[in-house]
């Protein structure tokens, strides 16, 4: 079996508003193990933002723990759950989020200066991953000069720079139309399996869920299995 790479044990989230208490979930248990691409789903409000937040580390859980690559965000420092983010975690959203001012290139290079790397070699491993997300020939083009799916293919080279166990997304296909949509989906199971990576996938596309291994609707304060 696959290693686990992303774990939620009594992930409860409730929000102080005012006198009130916003109850977001309770209890929830969860495990994402490597090469595994699944699916949440809710309607608006019941609290998808709130938990990809608090896998990432973004948030602190009311309850419970989320560890991500054997590492529980909660014992950590903000310096150390930086690093952590940085070095595990890729994120991709609905609106690719990129650098208007820098070309397809640098946005890919970013989070790995940010880690670190050398200049060098940070150019020529965006170059492969640009390649491998087939925009070898778009790597000088600023986003303005790409289309939508190109786009995106672009923030899934980006969030792939430091070679994360898992990637977040966030609609990554809810701009996009089902040509594209069909291309995102083919090149998140070849990640899959070529890199062993995992995929945690909010989406509101019905059709993404037939390829997923799991997919589960996020209703009534709890994770509920679905049929795939
Ligand atoms: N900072 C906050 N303080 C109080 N309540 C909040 C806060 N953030 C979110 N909520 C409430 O928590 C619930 C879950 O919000 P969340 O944004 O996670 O839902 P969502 O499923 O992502 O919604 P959508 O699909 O509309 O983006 C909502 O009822 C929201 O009003």
């Amino acid at each position: 079996m696959n290693k686990p790479v992303l774990v939620s044990e009594n992930l409860s989230k409730t929000y102080q508003d005012g006198k009130n208490n916003v109850v977001v979930f309770e209890d929830i248990n969860f495990v994402l193990n490597a090469a595994e691409a699944v699916a949440i789903v809710g309607s608006s409000g019941s609290g998808k933002t709130t938990m990809l937040n608090l896998l990432a580390g973004l948030d602190r859980a009311s309850l419970g723990s989320v560890a991500i690559d054997g590492q529980d965000w909660q014992s950590l420092t903000d310096a150390k759950r930086s690093k952590l983010r940085n070095r595990t975690l890729g994120f991709v959203y609905q609106f690719h989020h990129l650098l208007p001012e820098f070309s397809a290139l640098e946005n890919v290079m970013m989070p790995m200066l940010i880690a670190g790397v050398e200049n060098k070699h940070a150019r020529t491993k965006a170059n492969t991953l640009l390649k491998d997300v087939g925009l070898g020939e778009r790597i000088n083009h600023r986003p303005s000069q790409l289309s939508g799916g190109e786009r995106q293919r672009v923030a899934i080279a980006r969030a792939l720079a430091n070679d994360p166990v898992c990637v977040l997304m966030d609609e990554p296909t809810g701009n996009l139309d089902e040509g594209t949509s069909k291309e995102i989906q083919q090149l998140i199971i070849a990640l899959k399996k070529e890199k062993n990576m995992a995929f945690l996938i909010v989406t509101h596309d019905e059709k993404m869920l037939s390829w997923m291994d799991r997919a589960y609707r996020l209703s009534d304060k709890t994770l509920v299995p679905m049929a795939v």
